[in-house]
């Protein structure tokens, strides 16, 4: 599976799930996943065709998205294509049934209708799965019912026994049980993810119509565009549509448009040209919404408020699909919010129309909210946010003023008590505003005290302070038909009852954008720096020249995509691109090794891509073959990181924290160094250093796994262990988990959660025996032996002792000594080697003694024959040990010349069989 998952999409680990699925589905399990936008669902029914050699079938909702699936699979060398009405090549469908394609898109129209023998042809020279994007579109309940996806059930007959994969983004417990019972699935291995998209930026903010809002917005728009990077907008009507890409026309951005009233060859073309980076913009309707599979796209803008949040969890999930930082953007009216009747023309039951409202009601209280955004997505899809801040939001980046409103607050709620709560907002607001309306007269509202007391603010005022009061639970909102009512809640009445009419308790509340005004309130905004928004967006982990070589290598990819007709990032993606600009490879070995690069591009493009990392690196003076690790690039949109003078990190943590991140020593060497009064535990230390990391301190989360042998796997075992029994306390985590998963793993899983570190940070399994116990060279420890010739399976004994090491073997043959054989009986301490730069990476790593006193050369074949014997990989040093009549020289030479051939392929500086 990761030779395939290497070989074809050029990556070197799972994401967690991944494997997981990908093995129930290589076993014929029927599987549910839902998982979030850009987590990678896709790669679950990818993998299985090409590890078993048999037909995966994708029923895929639309046209563009099965079209844009096609086009990057056949960029990684995968045979696919897609059948529909639209498909003009009669040749597919006859390839298809005699299993000429790996992944065979399909719309559900022809699924359901294409003949029965279609079917057993296939069957006969092998299907291995029969996957169903979008399930949620199966579902009623989900927000994008297509009714021919509930013909799909007819499949199950016809193919009993292939494995069925129900996949979607967003649905509810409802839905879920939907899909499973539409697709008569069979005890499925359901996968649940967090909906958390920890890349992304959410932001909102409430506009007018204006000039001025278009300058400020187009503005915004050209500094994603200046970054290179794609946007969408999202609007609710036409009109906007066609207003916002007038005047980004007229700035000069490269903007394209989409909504259902153009033709679809226009809507084709827009799209087309968009997904080939050749537009920046597309200003749309939400009918750009699900067949978007763009990864780069960095900037997603609602112009209007979203009809759910369903919808605008879809719609802002485009963003950043490759785990980039990305932004989103909400701009709402407060007339956006009086469309429910709009949206409910077409529901003829009273449930139907109750749930639309309903739905945009949440919205609603997403725009109006003061408090985490993230947190409030995340619990309204049934998702447990324990933290209060996520850090990445306009509201918890941003400092709001705080007023005390509890005058205002006593008078709303009193009115609303005195109307009897049968009432939405607007009638007490005006009873307050001292309204003789038709309607207050006819209730005798003019009458009442509190008729006109409010007078003095405006009647949004009054409103943004009632949405406040729901959001904070002093009032409660709720739907009947098509009306809306609020009432004081329990804790409102409470606070009735402490009040009295010229005396109230204190109530702060965050003075929002309409309750200061906007001029003020953008004035505000600019002191604390929201809109700098954009700065997620610059490219983090990259120095100048590295950022302008990024630029340069963007362009290369443009022209190669133009030369052979396909989308840029098909070709390869941006986190790569970065990854090669960090980097430099010199060698097509070296560029084999970066994380996205597959078979496919290496055969292909690699010696361009050289040629130009060359040519562009020497213009800029920037060195070749650099090492990427050192410098991880960050995927979380806003830094953390707190000034000095802010943090709270005690004397002995900071210390703690230098000698680890500072001096590199491992958090053993830093737990007994010898200036300490006395030793403490590792563990303390390992508690220091992530205490440092929660103050803002920075770290090297790659170094901190590697050290504690923290895996992709182990990290969704603690995952799934979290979402069971919660993170408040450790133990009840630790007694869901094997014994070897230790407190260690536990705590650095709850820290990199809670500061949303990316799990790209987890280098790839490995053994937990090879870890690097130590980050500086040290001669005197000693690391367990094993009949593996870097490591070895199973527990870890530090204290046999083994073999010379490399390391050592080296300087002895450096001062033309030559290697003794080492006794393994008796040999003393085995001493660590920290091999050079060529040869490794800067991590220790043990080997095993010679095991021949003879020289053995090394040749091609000799080389793969050995490496047969060790699934896990060896290491240079391995090879020259074992290899012992060849040079160092030799060795590298002869692991590049295989690497590039594709024969061999390098993982956490291991080498082992492609
Ligand atoms: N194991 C992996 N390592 C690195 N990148 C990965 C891995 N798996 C998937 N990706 C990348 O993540 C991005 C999103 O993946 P994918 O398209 O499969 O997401 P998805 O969950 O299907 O999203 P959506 O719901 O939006 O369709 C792609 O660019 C993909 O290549």
């Amino acid at each position: 599976m990761e030779l395939t998952l290497k070989k074809y999409f050029g990556y070197s680990a799972f994401r967690p799930y991944q494997k997981e699925i990908i093995e129930n589905i290589l076993q014929g399990k029927d599987c549910l996943v839902v998982m979030a936008t850009g987590s990678g669902k896709s790669l679950c029914y990818q993998v299985p065709p090409l590890v078993v050699n048999k037909t995966a079938v994708v029923i895929s909702p639309l046209l563009s998205l099965m079209q844009d699936q096609v086009m990057a699979l056949r960029q990684r060398g995968i045979k696919a294509d897609h059948l529909s009405s639209a498909q003009t090549d009669l040749s597919v469908q006859c390839n298809a049934e005699h299993g000429q394609f790996d992944i065979l898109y399909m719309t559900p129209e022809k699924a359901c209708s294409v003949s029965t023998s279609f079917w057993s042809n296939l069957l006969d020279v092998g299907i291995c799965l029969l996957a169903v994007d979008e399930a949620h579109c199966i579902s009623e309940w989900g927000h994008d019912f297509r009714v021919e996806y509930k013909h799909l059930d007819k499949l199950r007959n016809i193919l009993p026994n292939i494995p069925f994969v129900g996949l979607t983004a967003t649905a509810t417990e409802k839905v879920r049980i939907d899909i499973m019972n539409s697709l008569k699935m069979r005890d499925p291995y359901v996968t649940i993810g967090s909906f958390d998209r920890t890349n992304l930026f959410y932001g909102v903010k409430s506009f007018n119509r204006s000039v001025s809002f278009e300058e400020e917005l187009v503005e915004e728009v050209s500094k994603c565009v200046a970054n290179a990077g794609s946007t969408i907008i999202y609007c609710t009507t036409i009109k906007d549509v066609e207003q916002i890409f007038k005047s980004l026309l007229e700035a000069g951005i490269k903007t394209g448009i989409y909504h259902g009233q153009m033709d679809n060859k226009a809507r084709q073309e827009s799209h087309r040209s968009f997904i080939r980076d050749e537009l920046h913009v597309m200003v749309a309707t939400i009918a750009f919404g699900m067949g978007i599979d763009k990864p780069n796209i960095r900037y997603v803008i609602h112009y209007g408020c979203p009809k759910s949040l369903e919808s605008y969890y879809q719609e802002s999930g485009r963003c950043g699909r490759d785990g980039i930082a990305s932004m989103c953007w909400l701009y709402y009216t407060r007339s956006d919010f009086a469309k429910a009747d709009f949206y409910c023309r077409e529901a003829s039951l009273e449930n139907q129309r109750r749930a639309i409202k309903e739905s945009l009601m949440a919205a609603q209280r997403y725009c109006m909210l003061t408090t985490c955004r993230r947190k409030f997505l995340l619990d309204y899809f049934g998702e447990k946010y324990t933290s209060d801040k996520c850090g990445t939001c306009d509201n918890c980046t941003t400092s709001r003023k705080e007023s005390d409103m509890s005058k205002e607050a006593f008078l709303l709620m009193a009115c609303i008590q005195s109307c009897g709560g049968n009432w939405g907002l607007n009638m007490p607001v005006d009873v307050l505003r001292g309204s003789r309306s038709k309607k207050i007269l006819n209730a005798h509202f003019d009458k009442l005290p509190l008729h006109g007391l409010g007078k003095e603010l405006s009647a949004n005022w009054w409103k943004a302070l009632g949405y406040l009061l729901i959001s904070d639970g002093y009032l409660t909102e709720t739907v009947e038909d098509k009306f809306k009512f609020v009432s004081v809640s329990p804790k409102g009445l409470q606070f009735l009852r402490s009040s009295k009419p010229d005396n109230q308790p204190t109530l702060l509340l965050p003075v929002t954008s309409e309750m200061s005004g906007d001029e003020e309130y953008r004035n505000k905004l600019s002191e604390f720096g929201e809109f700098n928004g954009l700065a997620p967006l610059k490219n983090e982990g990259l120095s100048e020249e590295e950022a302008q070589l990024y630029k340069m290598l963007l362009e290369e990819r443009m022209k190669l995509a133009r030369a052979v007709g396909t989308a840029p990032y098909a070709i390869c993606g941006d986190q790569t691109l970065k990854k090669i600009a960090l980097t430099r490879p010199s060698t097509n070995a070296r560029l084999a090794n970066i994380d996205g690069v597959n078979q496919h591009l290496l055969m292909k493009y690699g010696n361009h891509f050289i040629g130009s990392i060359k040519s562009l690196s020497q213009q800029l003076n920037l060195s070749l073959d650099g090492d990427a690790s050192l410098q991880p690039i960050v995927t979380k949109p806003v830094m953390t990181t707190v000034p000095k003078t802010e943090r709270k990190v005690t004397p002995a943590k900071f210390e703690a924290w230098k000698m680890w991140h500072e001096d590199g020593l491992s958090f053993l060497k830093v737990a007994n160094f010898p200036g300490r009064p006395a030793p403490v535990k590792e563990e303390t230390i390992f508690g220091y250093i992530l205490d440092a990391a929660e103050e803002g301190c920075a770290i090297d989360w790659s170094r901190l796994c590697q050290e504690i042998g923290l895996t992709c796997e182990i990290f969704t075992n603690i995952h799934a262990a979290i979402s069971k029994v919660g993170k408040d306390k450790l133990k009840p985590i630790k007694n869901e988990l094997p014994e070897e998963i230790s407190y260690m793993h536990i705590k650095a899983c709850l820290s990199m959660h809670n500061l949303r570190v990316s799990t790209d940070v987890i280098p790839p399994s490995q053994p937990r025996c090879i870890r690097a116990r130590e980050h500086s060279i040290q001669r005197s420890e000693v690391l367990p032996r094993s009949n593996h010739p870097s490591c070895m399976e199973g527990p870890c004994d530090y204290e046999k002792p083994v073999g010379n090491m490399i390391g050592h073997y080296f300087s002895e043959r450096s001062g033309g000594e030559g290697l003794v054989p080492a006794d393994n009986s008796t040999s003393p301490k085995q001493p660590l080697v920290y091999t050079n730069d060529l040869l490794s990476s800067s991590k220790r790593q043990k080997v095993e003694a010679s095991e021949h006193s003879l020289a053995l050369e090394l040749t091609k074949s000799s080389l793969l024959n050995w490496l047969k014997n060790y699934n896990d990989g060896v290491s240079p040093s391995d090879i020259l040990e074992h290899f012992n009549g060849s040079t160092e020289k030799l060795v590298l030479e002869m692991l590049n010349c295989l690497e590039s051939e594709f024969l061999i392929f390098k993982k956490n500086n291991l080498y082992m069989l492609m």
